[in-house]
C-alpha cells in the first residue's frame, strides 16, 4: 500500500474508531474544602427524559482530542460556570473507570472550586451540596450507577473527612 493509501486507512479507522466506541464520561465529586472536606455539590439532571429528575456528578463525555481532567475542567465550566481546580481520582474497580447502566464507563475525580459560585446554567435544574455522609447522600435520587461511586468517595476520603 502506497504511504498516501496508508494515511486515508489510518484516517478512516480513527473516524470508526469514535464511531463505535463508547465516549468515556468524567465527573466532578466538587468538595467544599481540599484538606477537611464536609459537602460534596450534588447536581440534578433536566434531560434527557429518562434521567430528569435523577442526581448525578456534574461533568460529561471527554471528547476525541481531550484529556479527561482537560474534559472535566470545560464540562464544569460550561454547566456549572466556575473554575475547577481537580484534586485527586477516584479508585475504580478497573482502569476503565466505572460502569454505567448506558455502557459507557465514567472516571471521577475530586474538585474545588477555584472561581466563582457554581450556577445549575445547561443540564441541571438544581444543584445541593449535601454532608459527606452516607445517610445524607444516599437521601438524593442518584443515578444508580452513581451510589457505588459515593460510597468510594466516602471510603477514600475517609481519612481526612472530619464528618464521615
Ligand atoms: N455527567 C454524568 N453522567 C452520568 C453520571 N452517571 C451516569 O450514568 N451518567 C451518564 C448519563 C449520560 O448518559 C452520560 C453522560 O452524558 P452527558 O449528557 O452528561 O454528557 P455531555 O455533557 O458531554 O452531553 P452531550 O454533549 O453528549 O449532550 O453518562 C454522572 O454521575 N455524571
Amino acid at each position: 500500500m502506497s504511504a498516501k493509501g496508508l494515511v486515508v486507512l489510518t484516517a478512516k479507522l480513527t473516524v470508526m474508531q469514535h464511531t463505535f466506541t463508547k465516549p468515556v464520561v468524567v465527573g466532578a465529586a466538587i468538595l467544599d474544602d481540599a484538606t477537611r472536606p464536609t459537602q460534596m455539590l450534588a447536581a440534578r439532571r433536566k434531560a434527557p427524559k429518562s434521567l430528569a429528575g435523577y442526581w448525578e456528578f456534574p461533568g460529561g463525555k471527554v471528547e476525541p482530542e481531550e484529556t479527561p481532567t482537560g474534559a472535566l475542567v470545560r464540562e464544569i465550566r460550561e454547566e456549572l460556570g466556575v473554575e475547577i481546580e481537580i484534586l485527586e481520582h477516584i479508585a475504580a474497580p478497573s482502569d476503565a473507570g466505572w460502569r454505567l447502566d448506558n455502557g459507557m464507563n465514567m472516571h471521577v475525580y475530586t474538585a474545588i472550586v477555584r472561581l466563582g459560585k457554581p450556577e445549575p446554567l445547561i443540564e441541571h435544574d438544581r444543584l445541593e451540596w449535601a454532608a459527606l455522609t452516607a445517610s445524607d447522600l444516599h437521601e438524593l435520587e442518584w443515578i444508580p450507577a452513581d451510589r457505588l461511586i459515593l460510597d468510594a468517595i466516602l471510603t477514600q476520603l475517609g481519612g481526612t473527612n472530619a464528618s464521615a
